[in-house]
């Protein structure tokens, strides 16, 4: 049994308790708002984020972020990726022993282009971490929480430390699976929401399925074109982090991404759908990242492009789409053929 603090109580954090609960583990769950860690101590449930869901009596709610990592020897960080900077801050003075970091938060941060990894390789000092490991994979909260069927991956530098992590969290219902390439693991699970974005947009203007497998095929090619730039494994794309993420944000209406990017379809303001929604939106502030990221590196990723200039520049929606299939003709797999 090990003792795990999950940091962040919203969505996936809940969910991810759920599953280290289910396993035998000695759970802690911090978040920051004291109505929230009460409901979730006396009527084990988290209604704002996993509504109808009943929670393991085991699982224990903190809202003292020492008191929650006192003692773990695994935390696991589940905040938005925004966040992630002044949470570890927070977190780090009050490690007082190495501890091995899962990060299952998915994004890049604008400006430095830096994904999670690197973040907490910058944040947590050397001395207080003994490994990072990266949790990913096409995996609604809402669908782990009532034990459905999933397989995520984990990744790591450090193979052993990877398989603990997936001894940690597997079971019957939720399988994972180790790659050593935390890059593309990382890139994968990040990217796919722009494209998911772009699929609800796809949806919300009327088109169909035509558009949205599309979105989706040419979306990997221009993921696969950043992330082998980048270092990773071409193969990871096409595996859970990759395609397989990519189809589960592109096509299910949990996705906030998907349905962030179908109301921008319907022609509603972005700052309102931020507004609606009410949960993160991790694709807007990654598009940002890796329009930034691919400019720098000189890398062609025209969905990205488009996206970027409808949530920032106010191009229309329709003209976007219309601008992607007016681009001038090319072939289909020359530019991720010669990179495999
Ligand atoms: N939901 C899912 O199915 C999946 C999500 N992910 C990733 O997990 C990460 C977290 O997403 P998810 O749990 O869904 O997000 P939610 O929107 O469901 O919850 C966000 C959580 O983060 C907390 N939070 C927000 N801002 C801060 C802050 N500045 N400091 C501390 N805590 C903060 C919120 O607290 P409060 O309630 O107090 O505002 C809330 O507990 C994202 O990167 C997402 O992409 C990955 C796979 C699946
Ligand atoms: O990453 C996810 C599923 O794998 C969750 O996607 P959303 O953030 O779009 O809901």
């Amino acid at each position: 049994m090990e003792k795990v603090a999950v940091v962040g109580a919203g969505s996936w954090g809940t969910a991810l308790a759920l599953v280290l609960a289910d396993n035998g583990h000695d759970v802690r769950i911090w978040g920051r708002r004291q109505k929230q860690i009460e409901e979730i101590n006396s009527l084990h449930t988290n209604e704002k984020y996993l509504p109808g869901v009943s929670l393991p009596e085991e699982l224990r709610g903190f809202t003292d972020l020492q008191e929650a990592v006192s003692g773990a020897g695994t935390i696991l960080l589940v905040a938005p990726t925004k966040a992630i900077r002044e949470v570890l801050g927070d977190l780090t003075a009050h490690l007082d022993q190495p501890v091995t970091i899962v990060h299952a938060s998915k994004g890049i941060e604008p400006e430095t282009y830096k994904r999670v990894s690197e973040i907490i390789e910058e944040e947590v000092p050397a001395d207080k971490r003994k490994s990072i490991v990266v949790l990913s994979g096409p995996s609604h909260a809402e669908e782990v929480s009532l034990r459905q069927p999933t397989t995520v991956t984990v990744s790591s530098s450090d193979i052993e430390e990877a398989e603990f992590v997936q001894d940690l969290f597997i079971n019957q219902n939720f399988r994972v699976y180790t790659n050593p390439d935390i890059v593309g693991v990382e890139l994968g699970g990040s990217l796919k929401n722009i494209i998911a974005l772009g699929a609800g947009m796809s949806d919300g203007l009327g088109y169909g399925d035509n558009a949205k497998a599309a979105l989706i095929t040419r979306g990997l090619a221009e993921i696969a074109r950043l992330g082998t730039k980048m270092g990773a494994n071409p193969l990871t794309f096409a595996g859970l982090t990759g395609i397989g993420d990519l189809i589960v944000t592109c096509t299910s209406v949990h996705s906030r991404n998907w349905r962030a990017g179908n109301m921008l379809g319907k022609g509603e303001a972005l700052e309102a759908v931020l507004e609606k929604m009410g949960m993160v939106v991790e694709g807007v502030r990654t598009t940002k990242a890796a329009y930034q990221l691919a400019q720098k590196e000189n890398v062609e990723m025209p969905i990205t492009n488009v996206l970027h200039d409808v949530l920032f520049d106010g191009k229309n929606a329709k003209e976007a789409v219309d601008e992607l299939m007016r681009r001038s003709r090319t072939h289909e797999v020359e530019d991720v053929s010669s990179l495999l």
